[in-house]
This record gives C-alpha cells, structure tokens and sequence, in this order.
C-alpha cells in the first residue's frame, strides 16, 4: 500500500465542496442567527450544521472509532482537543465566521487530516471565490489543479505582511496586537492585511500574494490545513517566538522563507494564549 491517504485526500476535497455549497446557499435569515459565544465571538447554526455535515460525510466513509475527530463546534461542546497517533480529522467548518456574518466575502472550510501526530494533507475551500487549496505532504501546493509557490520576495521593505485583530477585546491584548502591528509597518512594509480568515489568510502566502502572516490566538483547526498547504508551497512555520511550530500552541508565523518569518518575530509582542490540548473544555 504505497499510498494510502490518497482515498481520504479526494473524500476531504468531496466534502470540502459540498459543505462550501451549504454555506453559500445558507438564507440571510440563517447567517444572522448566532447560537452562544461571545459579543464578537460569534457562531451560527450554519457552522454547527456544517461541521456535522462534514464530520457525518467523514464517520460513514471511514467508519467510527478508526478515526478521531477534533472539530471546532464539537470541541465548543465539551468534545476532546488532543492529537493522538491515531488518524484525527482537525476541521473548521466555516473558518471567518464573522465575515459569513457580515457578508464579507472570505469565508473557508478547513478540513486537515494527522497521522502519527504528522499532517498528511490540509484541504481549503474557500467558499465564496469558488477555489480550491489543497496539498499533501510531500507532493505540492496547488489551487484548484494549478501548483502554487510562495512569493520570492526575501527583501522585508517590498513585502505585505498579514495579521488579524482576534477576538479578545481586552485593552492589554488590544495594545499589543496593534504595537506588533504598527512596529511592523513601520519597518517598513508595503502593506499589512487581514482577510478575517486564518485559512485563507495561509492560502494568500502560499500562493504569494502575501510573504507572511502570523496570529497569536487562533486554534488548531483554523491552521492545520493551511499548514500543509503553506509548506508545501515551499513557505516556512515558526512558533511567534522563532521556535518550532506547534498546532495546539494557538501561534504562530508562516511566511515565504525564514527570512521574513525571522525579521517579523523580532516586531512581534507576545500575550500568553492557553493551548488547544491543555484539558477537555467545557463552555
Ligand atoms: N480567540 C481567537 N483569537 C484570534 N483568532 C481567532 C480566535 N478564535 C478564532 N480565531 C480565528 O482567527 C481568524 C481571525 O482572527 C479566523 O480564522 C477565526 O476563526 P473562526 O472564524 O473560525 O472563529
Ligand atoms: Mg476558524
């Protein structure tokens, strides 16, 4: 068997594109309900449907108990964060919800598959675009069946670096998302970004259109596909303090080359995050 994730691959992008078709056709009168959280967390029906869509589509193929699941809704419930050995499927359903929201128009499913704790492959559909990002480890990046690459650019003053504001509206918090930020212009950069998406967000440096984005505060699910994506694409992970990356450590830095990862590291402030795996949570 010299290729035995290859079934799972082509399942993932299946069920990657039907539940992008959910969202979409998701009525105004739906997108507006939000279900728990937050005032600026938000989540409605349409990711917990869509999560079960997924994770039921998944359970029946590959049959239950063989493989685990770690999904963002399900976690929410009180469901286990940890990556074991076993065959785990790590997947957002509607990565940028606040975007779905608001109608603006980045919204991604996000479906990545681990084995041995390693990412095999990482599938991003982003739903609205109509494009398809997907890759596995070893054998390329690609949008939709065009290879991808990340972009050349080694020279921090022609590049645009991407980030996001998160969800915590804490002063502190706030005061040093936008002192890293402003630190970071100031180098200074063409330009900084933010799609409202983290998995779109790594499909941007993946296919270059960006050289690097970091966030402190985002979770496993919202990267471990574009993980494999982004270095299959030939761009680099980081943890935010130039250390190796970790996917339950909610940090992180991926970039086009170490270069640039390793000049942002050294604008960014660091805020203490609590890891995905550090107990089952109840909300
Ligand atoms: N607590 C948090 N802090 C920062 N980002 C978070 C976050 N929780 C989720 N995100 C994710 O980070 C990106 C924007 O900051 C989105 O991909 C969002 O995913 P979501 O839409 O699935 O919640
Ligand atoms: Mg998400």
């Amino acid at each position: 068997m010299s290729d035995p994730w290859q079934k799972a691959y082509d399942f993932a992008v299946e069920v990657a594109r039907k539940a992008g078709a959910e969202i979409r056709k998701a009525g105004e009168s739906e997108i507006r309900v939000m279900t728990k959280s937050s005032t600026v967390d938000l989540v409605t029906k349409t990711d917990e449907r869509v999560e079960k869509i997924i994770i039921g589509a998944l359970k029946a193929e590959f049959g239950e108990g063989t493989h685990d699941f770690i999904g963002e809704e399900s976690v929410a419930k009180g469901e286990a964060c940890i990556l074991t050995d076993k065959p785990t499927w790590i997947i957002d359903p509607v990565d940028g919800t606040t975007n779905f929201v608001h109608g603006f128009p980045f919204v991604a499913v996000s479906i990545a598959f681990a084995v041995n704790k390693e990412l095999e492959f990482g599938v991003i559909y982003s739903c609205l675009e109509d494009k398809m990002y997907k890759a596995r480890k070893g054998k390329g990046a690609f949008c939709d069946d065009d290879p991808i690459q990340v972009s050349d650019v080694k020279d921090i003053h022609k590049s645009i670096i991407i980030s996001e504001h998160g969800t915590d509206r804490s002063k502190e918090k706030v005061t040093k998302i936008f002192s890293t930020m402003q630190r970071i212009l100031c180098i200074p950069v063409h330009g900084l970004r933010g799609s409202g998406t983290a998995a779109t967000n790594m499909c941007l440096v993946a296919s270059g259109a960006v050289e690097a984005f970091f966030e402190i505060g985002i979770h496993c699910w919202d990267i471990a596909a574009g993980a494999v994506i982004v270095k299959e694409a030939g761009g680099v992970l980081l943890d935010v303090d130039g250390g190796p990356f970790d996917l339950m450590s909610r940090r992180m830095v991926c970039a086009n080359s170490d270069v640039i990862a390793n000049r942002i590291i050294k604008e960014i402030e660091i805020f203490p995050s609590e890891r995905d795996d550090i107990a089952i949570k109840k909300k």
